[in-house]
């Protein structure tokens, strides 16, 4: 087997770079690059042909060569047509004589070179053969470690966030609504989510949709966070990519866009559409509105959008902002077959607080006590039949049952949604309201006026919209409380962009205070510079004046003065402006100033969301329900802002209103989001996996030692820090190793507080092409070395002998959740007898006396090694039973879920439950495939 660069069609070749591909087949070739097919993934790669990453394959006389059709051949003879080889032979099934091309070789075939290398005398020193054991091991132990995805993220690590993100990451296709309080990180546990789906090839390509305002900060985050490099794509970046033929969406992996970019651009929402997408992620899901017979268009972008993409996470703080059926057509988004009727939806929502109590006894608390009450209380939703043979003294029982019961009858495995009342460490909300005499001129006018907005914001009113900066009272008022806030930034929200681009305005001319100005208007180039203006804490603005919709998501918790120059009409709407400050990072209580003019509208606003909600200093979870309800008292207490007695009513009704419904919902619907969203008593495991891991010095040792190796320089630099650098001794490139070297930290604490440092763990994707410049290297595949043991005769030997496991299949079913590349290793004593032998510094052998060692041995050793893959072929076979039956474990559940919920849901399609089946097969057959190979030897000698 040779390696040379001349290429020709149907030859066939192996990726040095990425043994998962299998054997290649060339079907093009000029002067400028080859292309090269790879059958086994149904890929093709193509390369400049002088620095292709590629090893040609062929074979000898006497060589068994596999067919694609599955037979074998012993090569008798080789011809050679126009580059590609024939092998004639005969076949060991049937002893008939026949030829096969090259192309027709079987494209799982496996190159098993150790031993060859091994007896031709190539050999390597001892060091090359730990280094290569220790990064498969590695390799192998993070692929399968629950801790894949998580320890690479750039964050603190907060339970809520990690509890929903390993809920969901590890699913295949998750489908769900993020709906945690403002602030509380929906962003961070999307990243965590996509990192995971990535890491373990759940998925490959992934499609985000954001506000228009958010885009550059999703990119940022994902870059910061979890290392992943989206592209925007708008219009001016598919306009130029429309001369290249296809659809500019196939053309990168990880896409983030605009919700407004597809709304407005029929043409790319169709070719977003045909490019197939394993997860999508889409926030502010509030934004997607529907009604009866008016879905918004955004709903309906995402709704298609939804339908042809496998797994889809709608982010939004407000699920009911816009009233709960939209609520509702948001969860029918996610999974049709559960949600398909409201009415049942909403009568369901009524039995929720006796769902509550009757999986309280199934809960982990100490004291297991699920008593024939408790029985009968879930058979009521159960079925006799879920819980007749289920032993409910075992945990694993409890919560699977939970689980059915959450899925089938609550909002289930669907929605996620955590509190700060759930959430520890958040400062306390003081309201301080400032009360203003209303100018005549807004009075005169107000007189007759109805319209709400109006009457709470009459700079609104058309005939002050131009002249209301000079007579509001309001602007000196701010203009004063900045003064008297110097050194503190302030952040400022207004219902509509005209209003704050006035007041900035006034701002300006009255006063030297620097400021800048937010809204929907700017582009998002604007915006950010404008919020980077605000964020600088020397020469940067001491206020920001936002309008309402221009703020959203955006993370301005470096600030802790919150001025709302109006009042917003809903609930949803006050707590998303203060989660602008009220978020996870501030390190201050968050101060509100409300001014307002007395008796007036304000005046009812302010009296309402404080007195009646107390929506100010706490959130207030069923502010739109209480809205809904009161909103008739609310409307004419605002039209008529002097009749107190109505005022009272109103404020003592929504208290009521609002006790009844906060109980109803912490013991109903807020009950089970808690069960299922908290993670609590569930999550710790993860956490102190994650805290071993980030303080184990093995991931530092190991790579100084593989930097060393591989002809890395890792140079130690203040504050836990290393400067990685190339140096000419390094056997080959380092895929992401900058030219003038990196800065590097393996600790997470240093990594959060510097950001320009790269936060290297077991995730970290040059942590990983480190290890892989190694296992795809031949470097270390046959190795000799001496060993100096005084007990044993000189000339005593062992060959230790480094097996893997794996096999191939098509990347969608992603093989290796179940079986990872999987290291066995045999070492055998001079009989061939397994030996239990850890050998540390072995002394390197010279070259000349590696040969008569080889040559002495050479029959010894190819026993040896036929002994040693006897013992591991049997081993590969018990743990290849075991993937096989945790692969049908795993895919049975969700087989006899889909199959349970379709007994009572008729819209549960025949394709799903196909799909879960073909997918059994499929991975039942590629597993059962699976093939050991000797991936590395080294014969240790004993010298005295
Ligand atoms: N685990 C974490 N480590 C460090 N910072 C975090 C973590 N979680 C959240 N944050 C920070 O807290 C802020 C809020 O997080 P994030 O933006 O994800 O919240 P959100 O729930 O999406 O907010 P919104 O409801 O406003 O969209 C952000 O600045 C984020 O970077």
């Amino acid at each position: 087997m040779i390696q040379t660069h001349n290429f020709a069609l149907g030859q066939r070749w192996l990726s040095n770079t990425e043994s998962e591909l299998g054997l290649g087949t060339i079907i093009a070739v000029n002067n400028r690059t080859v292309e090269i097919l790879f059958p086994a993934i149904g890929e093709t790669r193509t390369y400049a042909p002088a620095s292709a990453p590629l090893t040609r394959i062929t074979f000898e006389i006497g060589d068994k060569v596999t067919s694609h059709e599955n037979w074998q051949l012993t090569v008798e003879k080789i011809t050679d047509s126009a580059g590609m080889l024939t092998y004639h032979g005969k076949r060991i099934d049937n002893g008939q004589l026949i030829d096969l091309k090259e192309t027709f070789v079987d494209h799982h075939f496996q190159l098993n070179q150790p031993q060859k290398r091994l007896l031709a005398g190539q050999v390597d020193e001892p060091k090359w053969f730990d280094i290569r054991e220790k990064c498969i091991r590695h390799q192998f132990q993070h692929a399968t470690s629950d801790v894949l995805g998580f320890v690479g993220a750039r964050v603190d690590i907060i339970p809520h966030q990690l509890h929903i993100a390993s809920e969901v990451g590890r699913r295949h296709a998750p489908r769900v609504l993020l709906a945690d309080e403002v602030g509380l990180g929906k962003t961070i546990e999307a990243a965590l989510i996509i990192h995971q789906q990535l890491l373990t090839g759940r998925a490959q390509r992934v499609l985000i949709v954001v506000p228009n305002s958010l885009v550059h900060q999703w990119l940022v985050e994902m870059l910061r966070r979890v290392n992943l490099a989206f592209s925007i794509f708008d219009e001016e970046r598919c306009q130029a990519m429309a001369e290249e033929a296809g659809n500019p969406f196939e053309a990168e992996q990880l896409v983030l866009c605009s919700l407004d970019f597809l709304t407005h651009n029929s043409r790319y929402f169709q070719q977003v559409c045909e490019a197939p997408w394993d997860l999508m992620v889409v926030d502010e899901a509030h934004h997607l509105v529907w009604s009866e017979g008016q879905p918004s268009q955004e709903y309906e972008v995402i709704e298609q959008l939804a339908k042809v993409t496998k797994g889809v996470l709608l982010l939004t703080a407000t699920p009911d902002q816009l009233g709960h059926e939209s609520h509702f057509a948001r969860l029918r988004i996610l999974d049709p077959a559960r949600f398909h009727s409201y009415p049942e939806f909403i009568h369901e929502e009524q039995q929720y607080s006796n769902l509550a109590n009757a999986i309280e006894p199934l809960l982990n608390h100490e004291k297991v006590d699920v008593d024939e009450k408790a029985i009968e209380a879930i058979q009521a939703f159960a079925g006799e039949d879920l819980i007749s043979d289920m032993d409910l003294a075992s945990e694993q029982n409890r919560n699977k049952l939970i689980h059915q019961l959450l899925d089938r009858h609550g909002t289930g495995r669907v929605l996620f949604r955590n509190s700060r009342s759930g959430v520890s460490g958040f400062p306390a909300r003081e309201l301080l309201s400032y009360p203003l005499q209303m100018p005549e001129e807004y009075e005169e006018f107000l007189e007759t006026e109805l319209e709400p907005s109006r009457l709470l914001s009459p700079e609104r009113i058309p005939e002050m919209v131009d002249i209301w900066t000079d007579i509001d009272p309001r602007v000196d008022w701010f203009i004063d409380h900045l003064q008297q806030l110097r050194g503190e930034k302030v952040l400022t929200i207004c219902a509509k962009a005209s209003t704050a681009l006035m007041l900035s305005e006034a701002l300006r001319r009255k006063s030297g205070i620097r400021a800048g100005v937010f809204h929907e208007g700017l582009s998002i180039v604007e915006r950010d510079r404008i919020a980077n203006y605000f964020a600088q804490s020397e020469e940067g603005a001491q206020v920001l004046i936002c309008s309402e919709i221009g703020s959203e998501g955006r993370n301005f918790q470096f600030a802790h003065h919150l001025v709302l120059f109006d009042l917003p009409q809903v609930p949803d709407l006050l707590e998303q402006r203060i989660g602008r400050l009220d978020r996870i990072g501030q390190k201050h209580d968050v101060k509100i100033h409300a001014p307002f003019f007395v008796n007036s509208a304000q005046h009812v606003m302010l009296d309402w969301y404080h007195d009646g909600l107390n929506a100010f200093e706490l959130t207030c979870p069923a502010g739109t329900s209480v809205y809904e309800e009161v909103e008739e008292m609310l409307l004419n207490s605002i039209q008529n802002p002097h009749d107190e007695i109505a005022k009272r009513k109103l404020i003592d009704d929504t208290q009521a209103i609002y006790a009844q419904l906060k109980s109803k919902l912490e013991q109903g619907r807020d009950k089970l989001l808690e069960i299922n969203s908290s993670g609590k008593g569930k999550i710790h495991q993860l956490i102190e996996n994650i805290d071993n891991s980030d303080n184990s010095p093995k991931l530092e040792r190991f790579m100084t030692q593989l930097f060393d190796t591989i002809g890395v320089l890792q140079e130690e630099k203040d504050d836990n820090c290393y400067l990685l650098k190339q140096t000419e001794s390094m056997h080959t490139q380092l895929p992401g190793l900058e030219e003038e070297g990196m800065t590097i930290t393996y600790e997470r604490q240093t990594a959060t507080q510097l950001e320009h440092v790269h936060f290297f763990s077991w995730d970290h994707p040059m942590v990983q092409h480190a290890m892989d410049t190694v296992t795809t290297d031949v470097h270390g595949k046959s190795v000799i070395g001496m060993n100096r043991d005084k007990s044993l005769p000189p000339g005593y030997f062992w060959l230790e002998c480094l097996f893997v496991l794996s096999t191939k299949a098509e990347k969608h079913l992603q093989i290796n959740r179940y079986m990872p590349a999987t290291p066995i290793k045999v070492t055998v004593d001079p009989k061939g007898q397994q030996v239990d032998k850890v050998f540390n510094m072995l002394d390197a052998v010279n070259p000349k006396m590696s040969s008569q060692l080889i040559s002495a041995l050479q029959s010894k050793i190819e026993s040896g090694i036929e002994q040693a893959s006897d013992i591991a072929a049997k081993l590969a076979n018990q743990i290849k039973t075991q993937c096989i039956e945790a692969m049908q474990s795993n895919l049975q559940d969700e087989l006899s879920r889909l199959h349970e919920l379709s007994l009572v849901n008729k819209s549960i399609r025949q394709e799903e439950l196909d799909f879960i089946r073909n997918q059994l097969e499929a991975l039942g057959n590629a597993l059962a495939r699976a093939e050991v190979h000797l991936e590395a030897v080294r014969l240790v000698v004993n010298n005295h």
